[in-house]
């Protein structure tokens, strides 16, 4: 697919297939294109030209409603509803598609057990009231409300310090794992949480794809010079730290 935002050809020929059950991450340089991509899968917006393909369906024949059912998003600023408690926020897509009050509850429950925060504890607190970290435990929550298929996160871990990071990095990892047939797609400009998360990791760079292949692949045979170098800030960084230490 191609997408252009006015004359700027933001995204001049991308194509790839995504297996259901992936975890794939999409690793670029800012700029390079990683929030469009996403967003056409999302239906958040549409391909200039070209397809996007859901189980031999395009993308562009579903409803709104279908939509919702389809995705799961989870972005960096959060978007909780700040007057909506926990349970409330977790409830939006399931009041949209008009569950009933029981059903709905019991899914909150059960999210919130999954993403570990204590439904007793935190279901009636208020987003202002929680950390960062917590946020986006509701956030990852909401987005799997409604067993969609597909979850998309957009840089969800980039505002948070550095272990916790690490604590949710390792969570969604888990909740992956838990959710055997769900595909994630998760987009990231840090090439360490790329290839800690990703089964497959999607390398971008002004709207081309450099290199889509598992993490020990792209380490042991990088495709081009543009992974060369991203590989390359890594071993800079621990050369850093080495040079701390003498
Ligand atoms: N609605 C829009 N109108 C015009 N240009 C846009 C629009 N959305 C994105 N762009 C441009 O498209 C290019 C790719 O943007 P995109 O947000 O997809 O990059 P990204 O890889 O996600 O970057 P970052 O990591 O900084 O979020 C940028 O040059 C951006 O300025």
């Amino acid at each position: 697919m191609q997408k252009r935002f006015g004359n700027q050809l933001v995204i001049p020929d991308l194509s790839f297939t995504v297996n259901q059950g992936e975890f794939i991450t999409i690793l670029g340089t800012s700029g390079s294109g990683k929030t469009t991509t996403l967003k056409m899968v999302n239906g958040l917006c549409q391909p200039s030209a070209g397809e996007i393909i859901i189980n031999g369906q395009p993308l562009s024949k579903l409803d709104l409603v279908q939509l919702r059912r389809h995705t799961g998003y989870v972005v960096q600023q959060i978007g909780l509803f700040p007057h909506m408690t926990v349970a409330q926020n977790i409830a939006v897509v399931p009041q949209l598609l008009h569950w009933g009050a029981d059903k709905t509850a019991h899914r909150v429950r059960e999210l919130l057990q999954l993403v570990q925060l204590a439904p007793a504890e935190y279901a009636d607190r208020y987003p202002a009231h929680l950390s960062g970290g917590q946020q986006q435990r509701v956030g990852v929550a909401r987005a799997l409300v409604a067993n969609p298929p597909f979850v998309l996160f957009d840089e969800p871990f980039g505002a948070l310090d550095a272990l916790t990071r690490e604590d949710l990095q390792h969570e969604i990892k888990r909740i992956h794992g838990a959710l055997a047939d769900k595909t994630f797609m998760f987009v990231t400009h840090d090439i360490n949480e790329a290839l800690f998360l990703g089964n497959r990791v999607l390398v971008m760079h002004e709207g081309r794809i450099e290199q889509f292949a598992a993490p020990a692949e792209i380490v042991s045979h990088p495709a081009t010079a543009f992974v060369k170098k991203l590989l390359g800030t890594v071993r800079q960084n621990q050369n850093l730290w080495r040079q701390q230490d003498d």
